[in-house]
């Protein structure tokens, strides 16, 4: 180790020593005082204050920080090194801040400075605050001991911009299977996605490997630190495209001490909005319909279910229905509990159209119903001959469970059954708006609907009316709404999101390159950009990416420049190499033999986690079955499963989307499985992006167009 480099471990050896005294002496003051149980407002304050920072210094007990910046603001004689961990220490008397957190303000310079001499500055709440930096230090402390040293940027050194030596390491350490925090290694452009002011919806079109879902979790546990008294982690909630997705990045929030955020799908929010009348179809028969190969593929284009259900046009479809429906709700005839007694349908109307007018659709109804029993009760009050009174209850009640039935009482599903017969249309929707129902959509949609199945893209539609006929009440609105692989959602459902979340304060992110499911998802993201209010939205690209070496990363961009006119954004990859891409021929009845001798081989290595990705569910099966039997442990991906195991997986490519494996193995890359396709090209670029280190592509007969032209120094044959 340099001299210099050893002062530096010395220092930071001291000040570490340092630091636990001060956190275990606070824990021990903190263990000396019985937790209060008694009714005092003021003693449960201080007693919950007293809980988190016990929970704090737990966590700062192992790892307290793992950054230091030395920082000098204009009109200071000195810099001043301050110590950035995942959560703050203060020192108790003094109020010293010993480490800092690193969503405060302050902290942003250590993610934002780029390097150079030139004064700095950052955003605290008093105003822009001017200084220089003179240090960046990264620092890994693992159980309590240091292991590295590693200074990005030094004043005095020669190096005058900050290096990525640091994150280079990050980023070559294996994965597991877990999504990990990274909050040591932020970069100046995730930074400002993080930090960016709550009340706005954030489009974010980023490459793959970028750490777009990554930096959505950071930006929540930045928006409960930094607006802590207006939004709460159970009103935040995080869409993601499946269940596995979810357990895969389960690990992220609780790392950086944040729990209680709502994580869902949006069908399974849906259902559960709708009490669950309807069920689902079963979606890997659809996942097989759209990925299935050969000739007898559907085309994804505009006229695909999911496209015409998820359109705005189809949203403004409905709420024509709806307000047709309205319109002819109101009560149509009057109301006559017992002979020689009558509530005119006008008075009703009254009520319905004027007085409640403000309440949602079957609201309304349940309020007229419910003062016509009422109207009803005090008639009755009138009648004082006994045996009348009681022969006039009777009547009465039969009478308003007749009028009642009379009067429907829709659900979101029963409504919506209604539109699509292809019997006819019901008697308040106009012929016009009945007929702008393609009529193969119509036919589908009701076979459907009459077995009580409904297909993801009708789930939008379904809260919709929900959201008209019950209205929207506050715990069913959220603080914040992160939409992860934002491409594959519809306009129709964002916009119904947006009904759900306040302020429009939305982290989408995505990336239209991987838009494999366009069957649903959008082609450009003004589709979802026009959804909101002007001068509310913000547009970031992140176009490097952090996952994939040098050359996975050349090798997967020509991909999509074969099969793509013209690419969102081509990644910029760090510059981290590793071994050349493979081409490889491999004779199918060899497959077996040689996917347990590639996986071998990779396993001798620092491979810990490996896929081997295949095109098609079935393929995916029926491999899975031989490796078994072959004696390959291996975990199958199916679409619906909940948890992801790392070790060996076999997956379709299509399930694979926003997983991560130190190894790729693609088999099958030939001309019939991999076209010339814009959705092959995509399809091939998610599998090609999932590795970290190593990439095979393997193939038998004729290789696909998709990689066969690649030239380069990034693949061998
Ligand atoms: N600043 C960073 N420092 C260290 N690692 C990073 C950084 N940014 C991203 N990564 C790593 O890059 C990988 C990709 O991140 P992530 O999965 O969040 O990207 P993504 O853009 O959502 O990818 P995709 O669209 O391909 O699913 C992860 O392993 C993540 O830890």
């Amino acid at each position: 180790m340099e001299i210099s480099m050893q002062n530096a471990y010395d220092e930071e050896m001291k000040r570490l020593a340092d630091t636990f005294t001060e956190i275990d002496r606070q824990l021990q003051e903190l263990a000396s005082i019985p937790p209060y149980t008694g009714h005092d407002h003021t003693e449960q304050v201080l007693d919950s204050i007293r809980d988190s920072r016990r929970r704090n210094l737990a966590v700062a007990q192992s790892e307290p920080y793992f950054g230091r910046l030395d920082f000098q603001e204009s009109g200071h004689k000195e810099p001043l090194p301050l110590y950035i961990g995942k959560v703050g220490v203060e020192k108790d008397l003094t109020l010293e801040l010993m480490v800092v957190d690193w969503r405060a303000p302050v902290a942003s310079l250590f993610y934002s400075y780029t390097g150079g001499l030139d004064a700095t500055q950052y955003d605290s709440p008093d105003g822009l605050v001017e200084g220089l930096v003179f240090l960046k230090r990264n620092l890994v402390i693992r159980k309590q001991i240091l292991q590295r040293v590693v200074d990005t940027f030094d004043r005095n050194g020669d190096n005058m911009a900050v290096t990525d030596e640091f994150l280079l390491y990050r980023l070559g350490e294996n994965k597991d299977n877990k999504l990990r925090d990274i909050v040591s290694t932020i970069q100046s452009e995730q930074d400002s996605i993080i930090r960016a002011v709550k009340n706005s919806a954030l489009l974010i079109q980023g490459v793959a490997g970028s750490g777009k879902t990554t930096v959505a979790l950071h930006r929540l546990a930045y928006l409960l630190y930094q607006y802590r008294d207006q939004v709460r982690a159970e009103r935040m909630i995080i869409f993601a495209p499946n269940r596995m997705f979810l357990d895969y990045i389960s690990g992220v929030l609780p790392e950086l001490g944040v729990g209680d955020i709502q994580q869902t799908t949006f069908s399974d929010w849906a259902l559960e909005l709708l009490e669950h009348e309807v069920k689902l179809i079963d979606t890997s028969e659809q996942l097989r319909y759209w990925f299935q190969t050969g000739p007898g593929r559907p085309v994804m284009n505009d006229a695909a279910p999911g496209r015409w259900k998820g359109s705005i046009k189809f949203m403004q479809w409905l709420e024509q229905a709806l307000e047709q429906f309205e319109a002819s709700a109101a009560p149509h005839a009057d109301y006559s509990p017992w002979d020689g007694v009558k509530l005119s349908k006008q008075t009703m109307r009254q009520w319905y159209e004027v007085e409640y007018k403000h309440d949602p659709l079957m609201k309304r109804r349940e309020r007229v119903m419910a003062r016509v029993k009422r109207w009803q009760e005090m008639e009755l009050e009138k009648v004082w001959e006994v045996h009348l009174k009681k022969d006039y209850k009777k009547k009465a009640s039969s009478r308003l469970r007749d009028y009642a039935k009379h009067w429907t009482a829709y659900t979101p599903f029963t409504f919506y059954k209604e539109l699509f017969q292809t019997a006819g249309k019901p008697d308040y929707l106009s012929v016009e708006l009945y007929n702008e129902i393609p009529k193969e959509l119509l036919a589908s949609t009701e076979a459907h609907l009459k077995k009580k199945r409904v297909q993801p893209e009708d789930l939008a539609a379904l809260l919709f009316i929900r959201s008209k006929f019950q209205g929207i009440h506050g715990d069913l609105t959220f603080d914040h709404t992160v939409i992860d692989e934002a491409q594959d959602f519809s306009p129709f459902q964002v916009a119904l999101l947006n009904l759900h979340t306040r302020n429009q304060s939305f982290t989408i992110l995505g990336d239209l390159s991987q838009g494999i499911h366009a069957y649903q998802g959008i082609r450009k993201w003004d589709e979802f950009t026009a959804l909101f209010e002007e001068g509310k939205t913000a547009y970031f690209q992140l176009d490097r990416s952090y996952r994939s070496t040098m050359e996975i990363i050349y090798f997967a961009n020509e991909v999509l420049k074969l099969g793509l006119d013209q690419p969102a954004a081509l990644a910029i990859p760090v510059f981290r190499s590793g071994d050349p891409v493979q081409i490889v021929r491999v004779d199918e009845a060899k497959l077996i033999t040689s996917i347990i001798t590639a996986v071998q081989k990779l396993q001798t290595g620092e491979i810990s986690t490996v896929a081997i990705l295949v095109r098609t569910e079935a393929r995916s099966e029926a491999l899975y079955k031989k490796l078994n039997a072959a004696g390959l442990s291996v975990n199958l991906i199916a679409a619906g499963q909940q948890h992801y195991e790392g070790g060996i997986s076999i997956v379709p490519t299509f399930m694979a989307k926003g997983l991560e494996f130190d190894a790729v193995l693609i088999i099958d890359v030939d001309d019939v499985h991999y076209p010339a396709t814009e959705q092959d090209a995509k399809l091939l670029y998610v599998g090609c992006t999932r590795a970290l280190h190593s990439l095979q592509i393997w193939y038998d007969g004729t290789a696909s167009p998709l990689v066969d032209p690649i030239q380069g120094d990034f693949v061998i044959r």
